[in-house]
């Protein structure tokens, strides 16, 4: 990387010119993508990564952003012959958009279609075949094979890339790849004594055949410390690799802005008429902030002479509906210049071609959950020096590129190495459960890489015992704590489902289930939050969101149903008409989409679990009641000043909370369950719905025992 340089933000005028945007035919474009294969670092180091990945079962990987980590490690495996048997090449990433672009340009890469050779699994979708050997996961998807298949036996090699993002799945993955890599590498050896010992045996020896091989495991990134991991993989083989394709520039402010919002709109002006064309990556944290700077951005542009107008703003933020994310993607017209407005959802792994130039404010909103107080707080904070190497590496990825940090570079050197782990700051609910289902007794004495705090283990715990999953003895209760492991779903989630059997109502609770499974089905933008209550009226509950949500699904339904015919099948005209009643209603099609696939697969695990599929039709106080009997961890009463107040067994861990603004809740009920309790400007509780206090004594007796009550 080149030297800091500072710059100033002053704007002056530049003229640019963009070459035209020409098609090429498919040869010339797989020419040009064999061309740029061959011109990557790592495809200089292809034999050694190779033989370095026969040698050691585990090897860490440390190599440029841009390098070709992700897109061509899993190919050179596959080339070299790892994929024999059938096995596969399983890579983990952190999130959706980067697992999916990815599996995508590799699939190009390779010439097959995407699902074939190369395919991809997040949660909910799964576009794999028999004949798919690179596979790209979430890493949190790949834990979720493990309980289907303990040894991974249908893997050769696992990469675990981005790691230095420290995601909860990540982390817990590290440590029971560690124990399948044991397991399997002892099957190796038993196998080979008991091939000795007896060969009338054959059959069950066949069966240990299949999971003999041992597991080779991988661990990359740009900007992990490498001793960490290999210290915890018993002095774990480091390979660096040198050299990155494209050169960027460093550049960084003389003093930190008093206000970034301000600052960026600056750099963003003074890059669009200074500097050479190409486009612009500019990282925020949220969607507020971005929907912001979009206005002042167009705002300033309308101040400009007619020629330097030609400037494309682009948001790109976790709850935007997908289809407006893939927009970023969309190169800019010929002779405009486009500059995306991103969350950290861009920040790893992502290749948008065409960006040059990144401003890097330094900010980024994370997550911490109080275990005491159950409250999760989305806060702003310093990004750390791994998050800044990411996001410069987002340029430099087809051209030399230019990095803007709109702080000081001393204030760099300040910065923590990573991010904090996020199994420090989150509700191990989910995974100590899948660990216990994993066989993991000793989920405490599990061999984390860093350990979370013993309150976290304690109050999610108790939680999983409130719910019925783990006995009083801490195991996994039988059938409600195993069929609670089986299902996908965060623990209340799934103990709401299999409850519903037996209040009469699990078509009401599979359909609330999947809706509040996905990111967001309303899209709001901040201005236009009026209109959107309005036009959305026909489907509030008074009674609260769970409802609300059970209604959007059905009307939806119905949209779908009209247009399927006597075949059933739908083309892609009904999607058409069912995309624009979307957009009239302001929701995002594709997470509706969505909710209809994952209520599809839940009504397939439930099926299989043999619970009674019923409605209750009218009877809504079934499925409020039945609400209380899941959630009851997540209570608010009102307080005399009309203030909720959350309940807790100690008093010292209450919130003074309110209900999220865009609730259809009417008045201000007595009592209130709601899904989640997130501090943002204030400390909102959301998908709230009403239910009665004194159920919660006959419902929920192991929290609410007379004693208990306030
Ligand atoms: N979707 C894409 N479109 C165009 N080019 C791409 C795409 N994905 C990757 N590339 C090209 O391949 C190069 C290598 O990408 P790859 O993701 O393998 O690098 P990496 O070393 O894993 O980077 P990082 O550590 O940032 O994830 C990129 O620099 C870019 O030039």
């Amino acid at each position: 990387m080149a030297q800091g340089r500072q710059f100033n933000n002053s704007t002056k005028t530049l003229k640019r010119n963009f070459s035209e945007h020409t098609q090429s035919s498919s040869y010339a474009k797989r020419q040009k993508l064999l061309k740029h294969k061959a011109s990557l670092p790592i495809a200089s180091v292809e034999k050694r990564l190779v033989e370095e990945v026969q040698k050691h079962d585990t090897l860490i990987i440390v190599g440029e952003t841009g390098s070709g980590k992700t897109t061509q490690l899993p190919q050179f495996l596959y080339n070299a012959g790892f994929c024999g048997n059938g096995k596969l090449v399983g890579i983990t990433q952190p999130r959706r958009v980067g697992t999916v672009s990815v599996a995508k340009r590799v699939a190009e890469e390779c010439g097959v279609a995407l699902g074939e050779k190369v395919g991809y699994s997040i949660r909910f979708e799964d576009v794999t075949s028999t004949s798919t050997r690179i596979k790209y996961m979430t890493d949190g998807l790949l834990l979720r094979e493990a309980l289907l298949d303990p040894y991974l036996s249908r893997y050769a090699v696992i990469i675990v890339d981005e790691v230095h993002e420290r995601t909860v799945h990540t982390d817990v993955l590290l440590g029971l790849l560690k124990n399948v890599q044991n397991a399997r590498s002892k099957s190796v050896n038993n196998d080979q004594q008991l091939e000795k010992e007896s060969a009338d045996q054959c059959l069950g020896f066949l069966k240990r055949c299949q999971r003999r091989s041992p597991l080779k495991l991988i661990i990359m990134s740009a900007s992990l410390d490498a001793r960490i991991f290999s210290q915890y993989f018993g002095g774990a083989k480091a390979v660096h690799i040198q050299g990155r394709q494209f050169p960027v520039d460093m550049f960084y402010t003389y003093h930190p802005p008093q206000y970034y919002l301000d600052a960026s709109l600056t750099a963003i002006l003074q890059i669009h008429l200074e500097e050479d064309p190409g486009d612009i990556l500019i990282f925020l944290t949220g969607q507020e902030e971005i929907e912001s700077l979009e206005k002042l951005v167009k705002d300033s542009l309308k101040q400009l002479p007619e020629n330097n107008k030609k400037l494309i703003v682009v948001p790109i933020f976790s709850s935007l509906p997908s289809e407006r994310q893939m927009r970023v993607f969309v190169p800019a017209p010929p002779g405009f210049r486009k500059v995306i407005l991103a969350t950290n959802i861009a920040e790893t792994s992502v290749t948008i071609p065409g960006i040059k130039y990144v401003v890097d404010p330094g900010f980024v909103k994370a997550r911490f959950y109080d275990p005491n107080k159950r409250l999760e707080s989305l806060i702003v904070i310093p990004i750390s020096k791994a998050q800044a190497l990411q996001r410069s590496g987002r340029a430099g990825r087809d051209g030399p590129g230019k990095c803007f940090c709109l702080y000081p570079e001393n204030e760099f050197e300040k910065l923590e190495e990573s991010p904090k782990p996020e199994i420090k700051r989150c509700n191990l609910s989910n995974i100590i459960l899948q660990l216990k289902a994993l066989g993991v007794d000793d989920v405490v004495g599990f061999g984390f890489i860093e350990k979370p705090s013993r309150q976290s283990f304690v109050k999610s715990l108790e939680e999983l015992i409130l719910l019925g999953a783990l006995t009083d003895e801490f195991k996994l209760s039988n059938p409600v704590g195993r069929q609670m492991a089986c299902l996908p779903l965060d623990p209340i989630y799934s103990k709401a489902l299999i409850l519903s059997s037996e209040f009469n109502c699990l078509e009401e609770m599979l359909i609330a289930v999947s809706m509040l499974s996905v990111k967001s089905i309303f899209f709001t933008p901040s201005e236009k939050l009026e209109e959107v209550r309005t036009v959305n009226k026909c489907f509030e509950s008074p009674e609260g969101d769970h409802l609300t949500l059970v209604n959007v699904y059905r009307a939806s339904n119905e949209i779908l149903e009209k247009w399927s015919g006597d075949s059933g099948l739908r083309t892609e005209n009904h999607y058409k008409i069912f995309r624009k009643w979307c957009k009239k209603h302001f929701i995002d099609s594709r997470s509706l989409r969505h909710a209809h696939d994952i209520h599809s697969q839940l009504r397939r695990n439930v099926e299989q679990m043999g619970l009674r599929i019923a409605s209750c039709g009218d009877d809504l106080l079934q499925f409020r009641r039945c609400l209380a009997a899941s959630f009851f961890c997540n209570v608010a009463l009102k307080q005399p000043d009309g203030i909720y107040r959350t309940l807790a067994n100690d008093p010292m861990n209450e919130l003074a909370v309110h209900i999220h603004p865009s609730s259809s809740i009417q008045g201000k009920p007595e009592c209130v369950v709601f899904d989640e309790l997130v501090e943002t400007s204030k400390k909102y509780i959301r998908h709230t719905t009403m239910i009665d206090y004194l159920w919660l004594a006959e419902l929920a007796p192991q929290r609410y025992a007379l004693e208990n009550q306030v």
